[in-house]
């Protein structure tokens, strides 16, 4: 006999007493989740023990009596939303010290919570509150949670300050309508602006409300605090008129340049760009890459009509002339300009990539970094075959990749030829990632990013499926405020909230793309946004790692699993390590590869 089983199910039924429905199926006899017993409802049970109580929408009534629960050692999570729960909020929570999660939204519960209500809860990672009736201060207890998450207290008539918040998980804090005053604490700045809105006395970011000096500091929130919310925002302020400034004066150069090398150019009229009068007419289906490319060949000064610079021996060679008459058809626009197909008449077939980020360095120096991207040289890396120098924008030459990008393959849409990703591919595309990446370390050791922009678009799939990355070493000749605003290494947790990059982000740029391919879910779509966009991503990170570890996690499509789980348990939890928010614990490059290494299609 399971004796603990057993006082489980004596603790539920005197907790069943206290509730103002009845439960038929919480009986006593063979108590739950032993073998034996009936599925009594709302019980989730997990090792044979009781997991969580989920008594949702049920019409529940009166004040809610949690004190049976304290015997039930598994307990993690408790829900009981969308009930007519009143009264205050059950003062023995702090009691079921393993909670993990706890929900109680959209019931009609009220009064004060005292600040000490959530002392001791060391595991809780999610509480929900919204849509209540409760008043007075947050409770200052939940700042010493350090596993906290996720925090709804919103719809609610919490009132004061919002306390100094200093957790690096906490994703979301949101305490919207409600009558909270004083200054957002500085970790909360990042999140989004919906999340405090309808408290007209907040202020400093993400809200747009600038604190003025008479609005006290919120009780919890100190000084400091919000003192930085207000330099941050005058920082901002600064650099978008610096920016604004920037732009115009690009503007007036770009305008004052078309109009000296317009006469210039007559030698090649059919190369001419046309942009302009492509964006007036439909783009045709198939264009020539000049049409394509923006200002190629109208520059009027010999040097700009110049040569493609080859960066490979022993590579067929074609004028630039050639590739701008190719008809052309645009694969995409990325972040920093858009990518073309080129098909020349008597050569290859290539990608041309046009930059306009690109004037980090000069010229001589860019020269150098391309040369040294050239000979590069690894079968996980796809080789830059040439580009084009001209001062507000380059090109970059590359083979073209019939099958196209890792992204297609996950996200894209499935009605290709090609049949869904299976495990053992998938463990195949990652492990050439990571030893095109430890090439990459290799030989670039003076990069602090030696990919910097490794996302699974950038990830391209040869015939045989092995991955070729691209856009790689890019960095020492971006313009940084731009590199800092898309490039994938810079959404890193150490640059959203320190601002530095290190050699370890792009450990976590790989993480992440092991987590996608892994889940198949998109990273939130965080690649197209600004540094906010951060935020999105971190949050897709944790309710990752918030999931119970289970098939559901992994993308559906993903086939020929069996006998491959434990691998791909391992992977999944190499990806969660890579993602390691503190830099100091997260792992090099090398032992990522080595871990990677060490994986199996199916366990022995
Ligand atoms: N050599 C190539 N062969 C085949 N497809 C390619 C090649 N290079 C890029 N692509 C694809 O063309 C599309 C546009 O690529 P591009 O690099 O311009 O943008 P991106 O990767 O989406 O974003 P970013 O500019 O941030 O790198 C992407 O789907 C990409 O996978």
């Amino acid at each position: 006999v399971d004796s603990a089983g057993a006082e489980e199910g004596e603790a539920l039924l005197r907790f069943k007493a206290t509730l103002s429905i009845d439960l038929p199926s919480w009986i006593p006899g063979p108590a739950p989740c032993t073998l034996n017993s009936t599925t009594w409802e709302g019980v989730i049970c997990f090792n044979s023990r009781v997991w969580g109580i989920q008594l949702e929408n049920r019409s529940l009534s009166g004040t809610l009596n949690i004190r049976p629960l304290i015997p039930l050692p598994g307990l993690r999570t408790i829900s009981f939303m969308g009930n007519k729960l009143e009264g205050p909020l059950p003062p023995d929570l702090k009691h079921l010290g393993a909670l993990k999660a706890i929900y109680l939204s959209r019931n009609n519960f009220s009064g004060e919570i005292p600040a000490d209500a959530f002392v001791g809860m060391r595991s809780l990672k999610k509480l929900f509150l919204s849509n209540n009736g409760f008043v007075g201060p947050v409770p200052g207890s939940l700042v010493g949670l350090g596993k906290l998450l996720e925090l709804r207290l919103d719809h609610n008539k919490f009132a004061g300050g919002i306390p100094s918040f200093g957790q690096r998980r906490l994703t979301i804090v949101d305490v919207s309508f409600n009558r909270l005053e004083g200054p957002i604490p500085n970790r909360l700045s990042r999140m989004d602006p919906a999340l405090f809105q309808g408290n007209p006395k907040l202020c400093g970011a993400p809200l747009t409300v600038i604190c003025n000096n008479k609005i006290q500091p919120a009780k919890h929130g100190g000084s400091s605090g919000w003192r930085l919310s207000l330099i941050i925002i005058i920082a901002c302020i600064i650099f978008f008129l610096l920016v604004l400034l920037l732009l115009l004066a690009l503007r007036r150069r770009q305008k004052t340049s078309k109009v000296i090398g317009r006469p210039a150019t007559t030698e090649h009229a059919d190369e001419k760009l046309e942009l302009g009068a492509a964006s007036k007419h439909q783009q045709p289906a198939t264009a020539t890459t000049a049409r394509l490319v923006e200002g190629k060949t109208s520059g009027g000064r010999k040097s700009e009509c110049g040569r493609l610079a080859f960066v490979q021996e022993g590579r067929e060679r074609f004028e630039l002339h050639d590739m701008l008459r190719a008809s052309a058809e645009v694969l995409g626009s990325g972040n920093f300009g858009s990518s073309f197909k080129a098909v020349l008449s008597a050569g290859p077939t290539v990608v041309v990539k046009r930059f306009k980020e690109m004037n980090g360095v000069g010229r001589e120096d860019f020269n150098e970094h391309m040369r040294r991207i050239g000979r590069l040289s690894h079968p996980n890396l796809l080789p830059l075959i040439a580009y084009y120098y001209k001062r507000e924008d380059k090109l970059l030459v590359t083979e073209f990749i019939a099958n196209g990008s890792l992204a297609h393959m996950l996200h894209g849409n499935r009605g290709s030829t090609l049949p869904p990703l299976d495990w053992p591919t998938r463990l195949k595309i990652v492990k050439g990632v990571a030893r095109g990446l430890a090439y990459l370390y290799d030989e670039l050791p003076v990069l602090t990013l030696p990919h910097g922009h490794l996302k699974s678009s950038n990830v391209l799939l040869n015939d045989t499926l092995q991955p070729l990355l691209t856009d790689y070493a890019l960095v020492p000749v971006m313009n940084l405020a731009h590199a800092t605003q898309v490039m994938v290494a810079y959404k890193s947790p150490e640059v959203t909230q320190f601002g530095r990059p290190s050699k370890k982000s792009d450990v976590w740029s790989l993480g992440i793309l092991i987590l996608e391919i892994l889940t198949g879910k998109f990273p939130a779509n965080f690649l197209h946004k600004g540094s906010s966009g951060s935020t999105d991503l971190a949050t897709w990170v944790s309710l990752v790692m918030e999931e119970e570890w289970n098939s559901e996690v992994f993308d559906s499509d993903m086939r020929d699993t069996e006998n491959g789980q434990g691998e791909i348990q391992k992977l999944l939890k190499i990806g969660l390590d890579c993602c390691e928010e503190i830099v100091e614990n997260r792992m090099e490059m090398r032992e990522a590869l080595e871990r990677i290494e060490q994986l199996k299609e199916r366990e022995d």
